[in-house]
């Protein structure tokens, strides 16, 4: 921990990781205020004592490593616990963070190369966790859209090598270590998170925060909810229990198969399900009208372009867009007054769009992508140096966050990579459900 704690000069190639000590202020029970008080700058400034590493810590430091096998890449979260009594609460101390590209699913046949970038990343655990505590340590990885993507066949022979690589390293692999991740608890893994930023659990405080999550494959929504209107009229299966710190917390939280970025792109294109794409072309109002392009997705090719003859622009493109999305997903009433938490894709047109800063991110309105989409959609040839589904994009998040999900054009949004330089990712809160699920704490 010393390693931690004091030397972050000790190695200048690992200084890019977030190897810098933070406390978590778990007992901090003021979020209600700070969401009321709501501005556009950090919402979690006032979590966060300055920076100190805890007394005698080396006594009682544990760690967690978690990978998340992501569609577009693969993850490793090394994250640093402290228990300072044993009436507290663990508290989160740091994380080491480092990502490879591309996912596993791109080994779909070469599962042992797939591996191979697995170990590379855990050879960095080894160096990060005190030799002494390696057996303490458990390793997992959990596994969203790429390989639910994949066949059972291909994606099984690549989770039993990962498994492998595990089983031949000194930690703790735990059952079940290597898996597929259920949609729900990658929700339920981002709202935990969430709430350990914001000290939620150990309050009396019941006022929680929203996330929002926009992958290539999935979306997900999770929220604790505050009425009991919500609680009925919410379908049985968007509501998850789960017991923590001698609670239970009745969560909203639902993943939308084929509602992410990516999975979109193809259905309004029409060319979702549809068998034999071969040569079949797919124009779209959305896209530049002199385009005409291939795009290689989920082991399909498909030929795509802008409306040649037709209307391009905001307003046909919206309409068309409209048609994915309208009635499709379940509208809580309660969100309407909410803000949430929005990650992956949200964040990244956000910032390819520079509506936000990419190491800053920052709060938007429902609106202000609205605006961006309207922008750049009727000015399509000034924005040719962009990917050509800028405009595509932008209209479904739009439309997703108005259309799908029911929200106001003024629902806050607060756009967060990193809090203190530790992810916002649903990879703490499955950590930190797996560590209290071994018991692991000292
Ligand atoms: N730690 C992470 C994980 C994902 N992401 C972003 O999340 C988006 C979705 O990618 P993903 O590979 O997790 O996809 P899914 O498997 O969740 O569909 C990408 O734009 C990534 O850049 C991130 O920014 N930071
Ligand atoms: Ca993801």
């Amino acid at each position: 921990l010393t390693l931690l704690c004091l030397g972050n000069g000790e190695s200048p190639g690992k200084m890019a990781f977030s190897r810098f000590p933070i406390l978590l202020a778990l007992a901090f029970s003021s979020f209600s205020f700070v969401l009321s008080h709501l501005n556009r700058e950090m919402w979690f400034q006032d979590f966060f004592p300055p920076n100190m590493c805890p007394i005698n810590a080396k006594d009682n430091t544990f760690y967690g490593i978690m990978f998340d096998a992501g569609s577009t890449g693969t993850r490793i979260h090394i994250y640093t616990f402290v228990q300072k009594s044993p009436e507290n609460l663990p508290e989160l101390e740091g994380e080491i963070f480092e990502s490879v590209k591309p996912g596993l699913s791109a080994y779909a046949d070469q599962p042992e190369k797939g591996a191979e970038t697995v170990k590379r990343l855990l050879d960095m655990a080894i160096d990060a966790v005190p030799p002494h505590l390696w057996k303490k340590t458990p390793v997992v990885l959990k596994a969203t859209a790429g390989l639910r993507l994949l066949s059972e066949e291909k994606a099984q022979s690549l989770l039993l090598e990962v498994r492998e690589v595990f089983e031949e390293s000194p930690f703790l692999v735990p059952e079940d270590s290597v898996s597929i991740m259920d949609g729900s608890y990658e929700a339920l893994g981002a709202a935990l998170s969430m709430m350990l930023f914001a000290g939620q659990l150990s309050g009396q405080n019941q006022h929680t925060v929203g996330t929002l999550d926009l992958g290539g494959a999935s979306t997900q929504i999770t929220f604790l909810p505050q009425f009991e209107e919500t609680l009925k009229e919410t379908p049985g299966d968007f509501l998850t229990s789960f017991e923590m710190f001698n609670s239970t917390y009745k969560l909203y939280t639902h993943s939308y198969l084929g509602f992410g970025l990516k999975a979109a792109r193809l259905a309004i294109l029409g060319a979702l399900n549809v068998e034999a794409v071969d040569g079949q072309m797919f124009r779209s109002s959305c896209l530049p009208k002199q385009l005409e392009a291939e795009w290689h997705f989920g082991g399909m090719k498909y030929r795509y372009g802008g409306n040649k003859e037709g209307e391009t622009g905001f307003k046909p493109c919206y309409l068309e867009v409209l048609k994915v999305v309208e009635g499709k997903l379940h509208q809580p009433d309660e969100i309407r007054g909410r803000s949430f938490y929005a990650f992956s894709y949200y964040y990244d047109r956000a910032v390819d769009t520079n509506l936000i800063d990419y190491e800053q991110g920052g709060v938007l309105e429902v609106r202000d992508f609205e605006r961006k989409a309207e922008e750049v959609c009727d000015n399509m040839e000034k924005y040719n140096s962009a990917s050509p589904f800028l405009c595509m994009d932008l209209v479904y998040i739009t439309a997703l966050l108005k259309e799908g999900f029911g929200f106001r054009d003024n629902t806050l949004l607060q756009l967060t990579k990193k809090v203190n330089n530790v992810e916002t990712s649903w990879t703490l809160g499955a950590t930190f459900h797996l560590l209290q699920s071994l018991g692991i704490t000292y």
